[in-house]
């Protein structure tokens, strides 16, 4: 059992986008201050690792969840988390709409199905939105005002980013996140033990050079749910 009293606080991030937009290539480079070019998974990934926050050190654990199951809403990682990270490539406008179609979900409808819940889980939740691969201006397909609008639209806190040349704006992005994470964590009405099983501490990725630790995770075995499309009214 995890002692509360020598463990450092811990924190959960949900890093949320559609497939090739870059949340690995993210993850890995704020943990590690590296760039992987090419990391294709099919999976969920659990990255952990102590991190300093505000000078206090914070157990991170970061899921990447993965963007190759679109059809899914990814109710249990958002109910795992603390705070959600959405990613959309500046270049992609689909994945745009994947992130605002999250936010907008999020918004209408209760991650739980339980509007006590959903409402618990959702505006208490800090979340930003991140425009990835400013890099590639010229392919440039959202503008910087779009995403500012649905950031502001949904109290989200807004960056763009190029995780290839590693601009700060993508740490400042994820510190502020952690930052506004309540500290100690709220209590889980989720079992995350069910989610992660026995695989936090099982099987060690040591390809990935986090000074961390990081596991796949099976998909999680979320209610199905029709499309995100089809779930506005
Ligand atoms: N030009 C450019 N390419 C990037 C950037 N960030 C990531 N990439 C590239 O985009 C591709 C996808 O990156 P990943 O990190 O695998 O994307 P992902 O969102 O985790 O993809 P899935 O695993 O399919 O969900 C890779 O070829 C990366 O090298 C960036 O800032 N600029």
């Amino acid at each position: 059992m995890r002692d509360e009293r020598a463990c450092p606080p811990r924190v959960r991030i949900a890093v949320i986008g559609s497939s090739r937009v870059g949340k690995s290539a993210l993850i890995v480079r704020y943990l590690t201050r590296r760039y992987i070019g090419e990391y294709h998974s099919n999976t969920d990934l659990l990255y952990r690792q102590t991190v300093p926050i505000n000078g206090t050190p914070v157990e991170l654990e970061v899921i990447d969840v993965s963007g190759s199951n679109l059809d899914t809403f990814p109710t249990e990682q958002i109910q795992w988390a603390d705070a959600c990270l959405l990613v959309y490539s500046v270049t992609d406008r689909s994945s745009f709409e994947y992130a605002t179609d999250i936010l907008n979900t999020l918004k209408k409808t209760p991650v739980n199905g339980s509007p006590a819940h959903g409402a618990a889980a959702t505006t208490c939740m800090p979340l930003a939105l991140l425009g990835n691969k400013t890099d590639l201006d010229h392919l440039r397909q959202v503008p910087t005002k779009e995403g500012q609008a649905m950031s502001t639209l949904h109290g989200a806190s807004f960056s763009e980013a190029s995780v290839a040349d590693n601009s700060g704006d993508l740490y400042r992005c994820v510190d502020r996140l952690l930052t506004e994470v309540r500290m100690p964590q709220r209590t889980r009405k989720f079992s995350v033990t069910k989610m992660l099983g026995s695989l936090i501490g099982g099987t060690t990725n040591n390809n990935q050079a986090t000074r961390g630790s990081m596991v796949a995770c099976p998909r999680v075995p979320a209610p199905s749910r029709p499309p995100l499309a089809a779930a506005a009214p």
